[in-house]
């Protein structure tokens, strides 16, 4: 075999990277790995055409897709057609069980948002992944011991892999690191598709990030070698895209399409989604500006028309449409937890009215609410495929209409932005990729929204309702003095450098989980 592993090889290492595993991972290399990259430059080629002057539209080279009235996608597989309440959340050993017990019907098992893909965490997850599949886990610290419930329903697991433009530099084929998404995909699905197919369910996927159906397309033909080299069905492995870029939004028919004898419907990831307004729009000045984080709720005409869109799209072709993220978790303050309840409650109740199949939370403490709220839509019914929202169309325009938010850029709004970025940049760089800040779940998504913020408003000289004019000085003042109120501020100077680094360049960073994974050995 010509794939090196570069990484180290710890206690039961040699379970997850068998010659199996490794040798699915050198084959989807050689086979897609250059489509990968062409992928790749075709999505900067497309953000050099809208900083040009163009517009993002429905595609019209794949107008026939969209206008056959006939095709749909698989029927839902077992453990995936009643996904009224997922919990989202890394793959360590406690929140793989936490997870697993919390009465949520799917655990998204993510090696994406809420994870950082250090080389402990990706081998180190999947173990935890195989463990739980084979329902051998357990976890104890001095003061409490964990398991599985052992007569309950646990979560079904679908597993999230890394986005397409991520390396995985632990893995060489002749020199080049592998892609991210490969190695998370295939990893598990060596160690565990056959398991899950055993058990009863399948090999499950959330897919993120993509900006094309082409992408989609690639995920497709991954799927379909990687099942012949296992010698697993076609056609077992389901996925779920994120609708989560700019571009996907003109395409979701599309992604359906590409990978619809695979496909377990769309998500609609809110929080990348405002990312990559900001980021597909670089340069397009003040026209794709967005206010203060807090104010860019689901209910603004633009993120309306977004999910409006999702799930008429996906009901039409019999597939499900699951809701995103609502950021709140519970707080030990009494006022503000009654806040997050309220506002969680909100959430679901708006996605299950406009006819999701079910939504994301991001703590067990968050699952009866979401549950709550879809058992009094759903009732018996395990989803709301039937609901087919022949009223909702959505036109380009509507999709565009960031103009219409409402909200301003504050000080407040600023300062909050800075001092997430530096606490989850933090976090990450010790090998955390989810927490808890200022009473909401943060991730690497919700992380890109706040410094990618930082950096158009610097960029458009956005003045603030104080008066002052968002400045690379005022921007690097409001770091230090946020760093200097935290405990131990010594431990945030590499949060800070890689902060100003993605929010001040001149050049605007795609990913800020690129330089930050440089900091990696
Ligand atoms: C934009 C997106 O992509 S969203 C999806 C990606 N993001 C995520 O998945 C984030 C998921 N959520 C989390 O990681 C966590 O909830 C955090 C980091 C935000 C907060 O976690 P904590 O600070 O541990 O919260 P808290 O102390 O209230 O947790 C209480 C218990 O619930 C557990 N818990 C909290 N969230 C989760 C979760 N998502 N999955 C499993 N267990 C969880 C904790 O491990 C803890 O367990 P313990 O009592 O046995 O020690
Ligand atoms: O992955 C989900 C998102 O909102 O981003
Ligand atoms: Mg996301």
């Amino acid at each position: 075999m010509a794939i090196e592993v570069i990484g180290t090889k710890s206690d039961r290492y040699d379970e997850i990277l068998t010659e199996r595993a490794l040798s699915l991972i050198e084959q989807l290399h050689r086979q897609y790995d250059a489509r990968r990259q062409e992928l790749l430059v075709r999505r900067t080629a497309r953000i050099a055409e809208i900083s040009a002057g163009a517009s993002l539209g429905f595609l019209p080279e794949t107008k026939d897709v969209r206008d056959d009235p006939d095709w749909r996608v698989a029927p839902a597989a077992p453990g995936l057609i009643d996904r009224r309440v997922e919990i989202t959340g890394p793959t360590d050993r406690k929140m793989t069980i936490n997870a697993l017990n919390s009465g949520a019907k799917v655990w998204l098992a993510d090696q994406e948002d809420a994870n950082t893909p250090t080389w402990e965490n990706v081998v180190g997850g999947q173990l935890n992944l195989l463990d739980a599949v084979k329902r051998q886990i357990d976890f104890s610290t001095d003061t409490k011991s964990y398991a599985l419930k052992p007569d309950a329903e646990l979560a079904t697991i679908v597993v999230r892999p890394r986005g397409w433009h991520l390396p995985e530099k632990h893995l060489l084929v002749d020199g080049t690191p592998v892609s991210g998404s490969l190695v998370d995909f295939a990893l598990y699905f060596a160690a565990c598709g056959q398991l899950q197919l055993d058990r009863g369910q399948g090999p499950y996927f959330y897919l993120p990030k993509m900006e094309s159906h082409l992408e989609a397309r690639l995920w497709n033909d991954v799927f379909v070698t990687a099942q012949e080299a296992l010698g697993i069905p076609r056609g077992t492995i389901r996925a779920t895209c994120l609708i989560e870029t700019y571009p996907a939004a003109f395409e979701m028919e599309e992604f359906l399409y590409e990978l619809r004898e695979h496909s377990a419907g769309l998500n609609a990831g809110r929080w990348d989604y405002m990312f990559s307004v900001i980021k597909t729009h670089r340069d397009r000045g003040v026209e794709f500006q967005l206010p203060d984080r807090n104010s860019v709720t689901m209910t603004v005409p633009f993120m309306r028309a977004y999910t409006e869109l999702l799930v008429r799209t996906c009901h039409k072709r019999g597939a499900h449409a699951i809701g995103g993220m609502a950021a709140f978790i519970p707080s030990k303050d009494p006022a503000v937890n009654e806040q997050a309840f309220a506002k969680v409650q909100a959430d679901k109740t708006r996605e299950a009215g406009d006819g999701f199949d079910g939504s994301w939370v991001a703590h067990p403490g968050m699952v009866d609410t979401c549950r709550a709220v879809f058992d009094a839509v759903l009732g018996e019914n395990p989803n709301q495929l039937d609901k087919l929202r022949e009223d909702v169309s959505v036109t380009a325009d509507q999709l565009l209409n960031v103009a219409a938010t409402p909200g301003e850029v504050t000080e407040a709004g600023l300062r909050n932005n800075i001092s997430v970025a530096l606490q989850y940049l933090a976090a990450w760089l010790e090998g955390t990729g989810a927490v808890g800040i200022f009473n909401l779940m943060e991730d690497a998504a919700t992380a890109e929204i706040s410094r990618s913020q930082i950096w158009q408003w610097r960029k458009n000289g956005v003045v603030l309702d104080t008066g002052d004019t968002i400045t690379t000085e005022l921007v690097e003042r409001i770091a230090d003095e946020e760093i200097n109120a935290f405990d131990q501020s010594l431990r945030y100077q590499s949060a800070r450098a890689l902060f100003l680094e993605v929010a001040l360049a001149d050049e605007y960073v795609d990913f800020l989980t690129i330089p930050a994974y440089d900091r990696f050995a």
